[in-house]
């Protein structure tokens, strides 16, 4: 749940940039917390040690995958800083420090449709720090008024925030200026350097934080996050680099990524972004199940029957064909904001709440799964479907950027396990696909039969109706309810199953909820990575799907045919019923 007024969670731990001569001795931050106001940020109370920088060269890094990794983002050095000047980086002194975020690829598409419009948001809501810039970076050339113009056109306030709104906007863009050049070129780095460097030394502030946003196709990551980190690291305060995905294609083109990645930034600077992380259900779905005593005990193979991770968008790849057809639904989505969502559903209590904890709890439920085999695996394609009016909707195929003949899959299911003692046996389904019937993502969790039920006779054979489900609707419209069996009122004994039902939109009045990329961001600023992909859970992640990914394309196995709007393939049935399981999501009676 969102706390109220704009209180936002912990601050997490903030990195110093890290000179790299000398021997340096070392910060170790111990747990701080703190929950910073509206208006106010980070607003930390550290515990500091001083150690020696041996100790901490060793304590601070591990070799995953050939790849240097930072073990304990905690741990980290701070350079010619003395320990007070540590201590107001730890804690983003705003009072002494300026904030720039770069957007990276301004010119394009989730720049324009998401990250804009978080920043924005963050800035009216009062989040972001008072010395705060935004500057854009692409090839495409522009002015500081012709970017200013283009993010305006992007920008709106919310419905129930429209106070000031004209003036916050107007304010906001003055703090957006616009630098073109290279991703590859060390000069247009430079210049961008220059130009914040110009800027920050306008705000008045001793220290200056550097946050990028790398929201550029993944042939030129590489390239940019060695720019921006080379000739743009800030050297008085923090510099963090967001990673879009897709981290790679399998688990080998994952790697060279993070080894390029690694070849410019600690592990503790790069943050990769999996935005279904940042959605408000999925916030809540470690206190619905830690903080509430009914659900917890019930949270295992014994109660459990099955549990079905599912999203379906009622359009098609209208626009991003090229893309997506490179990658296809199994990495687009099911490989990554899906199987989060499964490692954080199934984890075990973590120890804290601290990042590290719940990042090492969910690494563990991916390395106790089994890679996804093929048979445990359904594809299939849209085509298109003629509609009312003389109409067709088009299929995947008629997209112009979509190659002839492709094969690739914009639907997939499949069945996977965790072998481990709270969930042996219990199949989780997986299930995404573009140009189905409806909008919808959500968490179905259906419980066993009662055993020995009294009331067994009323149900008729078909004991699944009766079964209790438990429903977290992420998107569209926001719910979680639970499906009961009921008496039904009155002087007969007749039953049925209704919900208990907490809706968002009548329980917090709350007629937009803040986007993903608004709490995202702002945990990037607090140094939170709580919501962030570690390496090994990339690297478990991959290990589970590459297998199959490569089978499917040695093999090219073709996708089944299913029209444009329809429920997807047919053999996501067969699947379902191989694990002895039947979609929740297709009883209309659970329509948002
Ligand atoms: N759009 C979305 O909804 C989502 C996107 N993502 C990921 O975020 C990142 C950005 O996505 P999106 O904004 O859609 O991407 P775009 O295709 O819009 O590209 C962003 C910018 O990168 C530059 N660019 C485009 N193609 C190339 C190229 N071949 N070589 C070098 N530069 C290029 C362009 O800017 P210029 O020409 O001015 O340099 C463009 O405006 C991608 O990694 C994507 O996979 C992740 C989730 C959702
Ligand atoms: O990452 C992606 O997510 C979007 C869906 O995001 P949502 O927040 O609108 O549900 C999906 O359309 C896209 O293909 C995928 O790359």
């Amino acid at each position: 749940m969102r706390a109220p007024c704009g209180v936002r969670k912990a601050a997490g731990a903030a990195t110093a940039p890290l000179p790299q001569s000398g021997p340096r001795p070392v910060v170790v931050r111990a747990g701080a917390h703190t929950v910073p106001q509206r208006g106010q940020i980070a607003h930390t109370k550290p515990s500091v040690v001083v150690r020696s920088s041996a100790t901490a060269d060793t304590a601070s890094t591990s070799k995953a995958n050939g790849v240097e990794q930072a073990t304990s983002p905690s741990v980290y050095s701070f350079g010619n800083l003395n320990v007070e000047e540590a201590y107001d980086l730890e804690r983003n002194d705003w009072k002494k420090t300026s904030l720039s975020v770069v957007v990276v690829g301004a010119s394009g598409d989730l720049a324009k449709k998401k990250i804009f419009p978080a920043l924005f948001a963050l800035y009216y809501e009062g989040l972001l720090p008072e010395e705060f810039h935004v500057f854009g970076f692409a090839r495409s050339k522009m002015s500081d008024a012709e970017f200013r113009s283009m993010i305006a056109g992007t920008l709106t306030c919310r419905v129930h925030a429209r106070e000031n709104c004209l003036e916050k906007t107007e304010k906001f863009l003055q703090r957006c200026f616009y630098s073109a050049g290279q991703y590859d070129e060390a000069a247009s780095f430079q210049t961008l350097n220059g130009r914040m460097a110009e800027v920050e030394a306008g705000c008045g502030k001793p220290r200056s934080n550097r946050m990028f946003f790398l929201s550029i196709p993944p042939n030129v990551f590489i390239a940019a996050a060695g720019g921006a980190a080379d000739f743009c690291s800030t050297k008085t305060g923090w510099t963090r680099v967001i990673v879009e995905k897709p981290f790679g294609r399998d688990s080998a083109s994952s790697a060279a990524l993070g080894r390029g990645l690694a070849a410019h930034l600690r592990e503790d600077q790069i943050y990769r972004i999996d935005h279904y992380l940042g959605k408000e259900l999925i916030e809540n779905l470690t206190v619905l199940r830690f903080s509430n005593l009914v659900f917890e005990p019930l949270w295992c193979r014994q109660y459990i029957r099955n549990v079905q991770i599912t999203f379906s968008e009622n359009f098609g790849t209208e626009g991003r064909g090229g893309y997506f057809d490179t990658y296809g639904i199994l990495r687009d989505v099911i490989q990554n904001h899906l199987l989060q969502i499964l490692a954080l559903f199934a984890m075990e209590p973590p120890v804290s709440l601290e990042a590290e904890d719940i990042r090492d709890a969910k690494v563990k439920v991916l390395r106790s799964m089994a890679p996804v085999r093929l048979d445990d695996t359904v594809l299939g394609q849209y085509r298109s479907r003629a509609v009312a009016g003389g109409k067709t909707l088009p299929g995947y195929l008629d997209d112009k950027t979509v190659p002839p003949g492709s094969l690739t899959p914009t639907f997939a299911a499949c069945a996977m396990y965790i072998n481990n003692p709270r969930w042996d046996g219990v199949p989780f389904l997986l299930k995404a696909g573009k140009a189905l019937h409806t909008r919808r993502a959500e968490i179905r969790v259906q419980f066993r039969h009662v055993p020995g039920s009294l009331y067994k006779h009323k149900f008729g054979p078909d004991l699944d109706s009766a079964t209790n489900e438990l429903v977290i609707r992420i998107q569209p419209k926001e719910a979680i309810y639970l499906k009961i069996n009921n008496k039904v009122p009155g002087l007969g004994l007749q039953l049925d199953t209704t919900k208990l039902d907490l809706q968002y939109q009548s329980a917090y009045k709350a007629n937009e909820l803040p986007d993903a990329y608004e709490r995202l961001l702002l945990d990037v600023v607090n140094g939170d990575k709580r919501l962030f992909i570690r390496y090994d859970e990339l690297e478990a992640a991959w290990e589970l799907f590459t297998p199959l990914l490569h089978e499917i394309e040695t093999r090219r196995v073709a996708p089944e045919l299913y029209p444009y709007g329809s429920r997807g393939p047919v053999g996501a049935h067969y699947l379902a019923a191989k694990h002895n399981v039947r979609w929740g999501d297709l009883n209309d009676d659970d329509e948002p």
